[in-house]
């Protein structure tokens, strides 16, 4: 675990003493967008035009913002177009780390061994944390975005033209855009990012304020989904694939490792339900590896764990039936 100053590598853990044991989060630096045309996107240059072949994705399968870009590129259709190189689980003194001889966690495309490289070949001055997932484009040699928010709403509508992607599929629909907004803006702040507030604590009353915070969205969760299929109401959005990527975690990890212990998620009738529906998605369960999540959460954070042991537990079953289908 570290971070790039000025293009070198320091092994360094998160500071929150500055923060009172507060956890914050960094803002991604990279915050470009490919677009249809190559015409500029919300934010950054332009000249980033959806083409096949052009980006490659750079995830962990333990991430769960990776995730997120993972299960987009799953359900768009996006696999011929967009090729994914996978870091190894243990994210240690080099951060994270490819391994040349594992054909599961090489860097397909410049062979390097560590993610920092990738960031100081598009920034050979880069000073900041070298997080994934990352969008890289080959034809500039550059990242485009380190940003997971960013990159779903790109994979959402940028490729459709291109063959074989389900341009049907719409998860960030114009009409429901500032209700996603909302339900994201509280599942960030509270679950997503909430989970991570009570983990990296270092004092008692920051990690108690996110618990709680956490539990009351939980609890706020299971009544809204006990009416409706899905967050937005009847049809998915991308508010549930970020909710599903800390979801799917929760019992594995966050709730023992990062003590967010009230209860689990297999504990909520309802939402314990509306996890089984979206992970029986047709497409989902391969993008999930629950293996390398603990792998991951419990070696690689050792301030937290120093043993660095993994749980053999718990027992999960995301496959049996879910009668969510009953709903709106
Ligand atoms: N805002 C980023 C956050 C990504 C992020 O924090 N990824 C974690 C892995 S789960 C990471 O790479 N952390 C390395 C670090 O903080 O040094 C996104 O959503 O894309």
């Amino acid at each position: 675990m570290g971070l790039l100053v000025d293009g070198q590598w320091h092994d360094k853990w998160y500071d929150t003493d500055k923060t009172g044991g507060k956890f914050e989060r960094e803002a991604a630096r990279f915050r470009n967008w490919v677009t249809r045309d190559g015409a500029a996107g919300p934010a950054g240059l332009g000249d980033f035009k959806a083409e096949s072949g052009r980006y490659h994705l750079y995830v962990s399968m333990a991430c769960p913002w990776a995730h997120r870009t993972l299960i987009f590129r799953k359900l768009k259709g996006l696999e011929s177009h967009v090729a994914v190189s996978v870091v190894h689980p243990h994210m240690l003194e080099n951060g994270w780390e490819f391994r040349p001889n594992d054909p599961l966690h090489e860097d397909l495309l410049h062979g390097f061994s560590y993610m920092h490289q990738v960031y100081t070949r598009a920034a050979p001055g880069y000073s900041g944390r070298v997080t994934v997932p990352v969008l890289w484009d080959k034809e500039k040699q550059t990242i485009v975005s380190n940003e997971s928010a960013d990159i779903i709403r790109m994979f959402n509508e940028a490729f459709d033209d291109l063959d074989g992607v389900n341009a049907d599929l719409d998860l960030y629909p114009e009409t429901l855009r500032a209700e996603i907004n909302e339900v994201n803006d509280r599942v960030y702040n509270t679950v997503n990012n909430g989970v991570y507030k009570a983990g990296f604590a270092t004092a008692q009353d920051k990690y108690s304020e996110a618990y709680d915070a956490l539990f009351e969205t939980l609890d706020w969760l299971e009544s809204r989904l006990s009416v409706q299929r899905y967050l937005l109401g009847g049809q998915q959005t991308e508010a549930d694939w970020r909710l599903f990527t800390t979801l799917i975690r929760f019992d594995a990890v966050y709730f023992g490792h990062f003590k967010c212990n009230r209860q689990r998620i297999s504990d909520y009738p309802v939402l314990s339900a509306y996890l089984r529906d979206l992970y029986q998605v047709p497409g989902v369960q391969e993008t999930v590896d629950i293996e390398q999540i603990k792998e991951h959460y419990y070696v690689s954070q050792r301030t937290i764990n120093p043993t660095q042991i993994v749980p053999d537990g718990p027992a999960l079953d995301f496959a049996s039936p879910h009668r969510r289908d009953q709903l709106s």
